[in-house]
């Protein structure tokens, strides 16, 4: 057995149980949307996503340690929301049974649930194993009608090893046309993973088991004016205005293609787009480890580099925050520093 072949295919039948629930609450009028302390929405398809997945986690490998993004708090004070994301979790389940009872079969009752979500709260750090879950990542695309991912990452002694996100809104073909919004039937959702030093690979989501997967690889880029960059869709998550410069001054010609979610990092590891781009829109903002860890891993194992405005690699070593980063830039290894030279000249001018 190769080496995390267990936490792999855990991981990613967990993200592939999730991704049903969020599916379920996407198709639904009412989402249950709360907004949290710091203004941001949370639904019930987060905090139900979050919860399936820490139980497949606890019942695997119940000594890990994990770091999420939702808490349990407001729900309980909340009994009516309580209730429907119970509902939804509960009969929530993968069509198939072996792969259902790998996970450990069901939460026990409502407070076992409430103490599943708070399981998140690791401080995380540089040693030991780490999971790090986003249940909803790209909740405003979620709410929109757009993309969003369900991602799970396992981070042992500050290096991610294992990365997996769940796009239910992208579409299976590699070579559809990239767009932020979800068409007419939307997209029927692609598993995305990776191992480090084992290669990246995509299969469709299914609602049983694993469907069969093919290796994939950023798309070879030898000239730059041909290049799709891949952006936030949110105008507050990174600097667009900054952005089209750094693409002018690259020579690229297409327009961006904006989407939410790491479905950014994923579409370029297959290929579908090319460069993802993050410039901080505050100075102040602490990008959350668990916006990143699969998705950095997905793109440096399809031939990606991954590295901050200044050049230095994702620090995942130092708790919830990427606190030694501001900003991102994945792009091919082979193009990386080029892209980056235009966004130090770009950032530079600015101070
Ligand atoms: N000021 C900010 N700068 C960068 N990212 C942010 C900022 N505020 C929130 N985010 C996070 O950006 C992620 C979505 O990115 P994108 O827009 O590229 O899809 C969300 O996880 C969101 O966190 P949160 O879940 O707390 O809202
Ligand atoms: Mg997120
Ligand atoms: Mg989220
Ligand atoms: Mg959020």
């Amino acid at each position: 057995m190769s080496t995390y072949a267990k936490e792999l295919e855990i991981a990613q039948l967990a993200v592939q149980r999730a991704s049903i629930l969020t599916k379920r609450v996407f198709h639904e009028k009412a989402k249950g949307t709360v907004s949290k302390d710091d203004k941001s929405p949370v639904t019930i398809g987060d905090f139900g996503a979050q919860a399936l997945i820490i139980s497949a986690l606890k019942a695997n490998f119940p000594e890990d340690e994990i770091v999420a993004e939702e808490e349990a708090a407001s729900l309980r004070t909340n009994e009516a929301l309580r209730q429907t994301i119970w509902d939804l979790v509960k009969t929530t389940q993968l069509s198939d049974p072996s792969a259902e009872s790998a996970l450990g079969g069901e939460i026990a009752d409502e407070d076992a649930m409430l103490t599943m979500i708070d399981h998140g709260n690791s401080k995380g750090g540089a040693s030991g194993r780490i999971w790090a879950i986003d249940p909803i990542d790209g909740t405003l695309g979620f709410l929109r009608g757009g993309q969003y991912a369900v991602c799970l990452a396992l981070i042992v002694d500050g290096q991610v090893q294992v990365g997996v996100l769940g796009c239910p809104n992208l579409p299976v073909d590699d070579t559809a046309p990239l767009t932020g919004s979800v068409g007419e039937e939307g997209g029927s959702g692609v598993l995305f993973s990776a191992v480090l030093g084992q290669g990246a690979s995509s299969r469709p989501l299914t609602t049983g088991g694993l469907a069969e997967q093919k290796t994939i690889a950023m798309r070879p880029l030898s000239d730059m004016s041909a290049a799709t960059f891949c952006e936030s869709v949110e105008a507050g998550h990174s600097a667009h205005g900054d952005q089209a410069e750094i693409a002018k001054k690259l020579g690229i010609t297409n327009p961006s293609v904006r989407l939410d979610s790491q479905a950014k990092y994923a579409s370029i590891a297959r290929g579908a787009g090319d460069i993802y781009l993050r410039l901080p829109v505050k100075a102040t903002y602490q990008e959350k480890i668990w916006d990143h860890a699969a998705g950095d891993l997905i793109v440096r194992e399809a031939g990606g580099a991954v590295t901050d405005i200044q050049g230095k690699t994702l620090d995942f070593s130092v708790g919830r925050t990427l606190a030694n980063n501001k900003g991102v830039i994945a792009a091919p290894a082979s193009v990386h520093s080029k892209v980056l030279a235009a966004v130090q000249e770009v950032w530079n001018n600015k101070k």
